[in-house]
């Protein structure tokens, strides 16, 4: 499935604004074709915390729809599917509780973010339970995806486990190309 960045639509009114966040009757409609089962919520203090790139390997692994509900995120999907024409390759968009955009990040693909204000709050739905020993990743800072990070001069704050995450290595991704190379989100 296509990574996809969609824009729900705000009713505004003299109170403020109403949105619907997800929709299982339209979200096929925009390609979110999948059942999500876990829903997660993560705060960070801290400009450029940096959380990923991870994912979950099948048969535990997870689609994602991402939206950030207080401050301000740089989301990234990397394709870390074997065979893929677009291996390595990925796509970001800045998601603010401001914009109320939300990203789809499917299988196949590794995610991360990093947090453009203080006091950031991302939550995401998920279409597989939490499956730590199916857990992997790429170092934030893999030369071969080169990923153009927007750091704070100090660099980013990680987790010691997102410190210590192995290089991107097609022999080892856990996924396989589906048939649908990575597009530009707004193709
Ligand atoms: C992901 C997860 C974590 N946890 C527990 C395990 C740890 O004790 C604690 C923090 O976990 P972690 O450091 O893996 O959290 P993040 O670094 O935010 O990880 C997430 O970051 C990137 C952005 C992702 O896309 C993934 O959803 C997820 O890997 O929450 C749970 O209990 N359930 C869960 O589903």
């Amino acid at each position: 499935m296509p990574v996809k960045l969609i824009r729900p639509r705000r009713f505004g009114d003299d109170r403020g604004w109403f949105v619907e966040t997800y929709n299982a009757g339209r979200y096929p409609e925009l390609g979110v074709a999948v059942t999500f089962v876990q829903d997660n919520h993560s705060m960070s203090r801290d400009v450029g915390t940096l959380r990923g790139l991870h994912y979950q390997a099948d048969p535990n692994g997870q689609d994602k729809l991402v939206r950030c509900v207080r401050g301000a995120i740089w989301d990234v999907a990397v394709d870390v599917r074997r065979g893929s024409p677009t291996f390595g390759q990925w796509v970001a968009a800045e998601l603010t509780a401001e914009n109320g955009h939300q990203l789809f990040v499917p299988i196949g693909f590794a995610h991360g973010f990093v947090t453009l204000l203080p006091d950031t709050e991302v939550e995401y739905k998920c279409s597989n339970l939490y499956a730590p020993q199916s857990e992997g990743g790429v170092i934030w800072n893999d030369p071969t995806v080169a990923l153009p990070w927007p750091l704070p001069p100090e660099g980013p704050k990680l987790s010691p486990k997102d410190e210590i995450l192995t290089a991107l290595d097609e022999a080892t991704t856990p996924f396989t190309y589906d048939g649908q190379p990575l597009e530009p989100l707004d193709a």
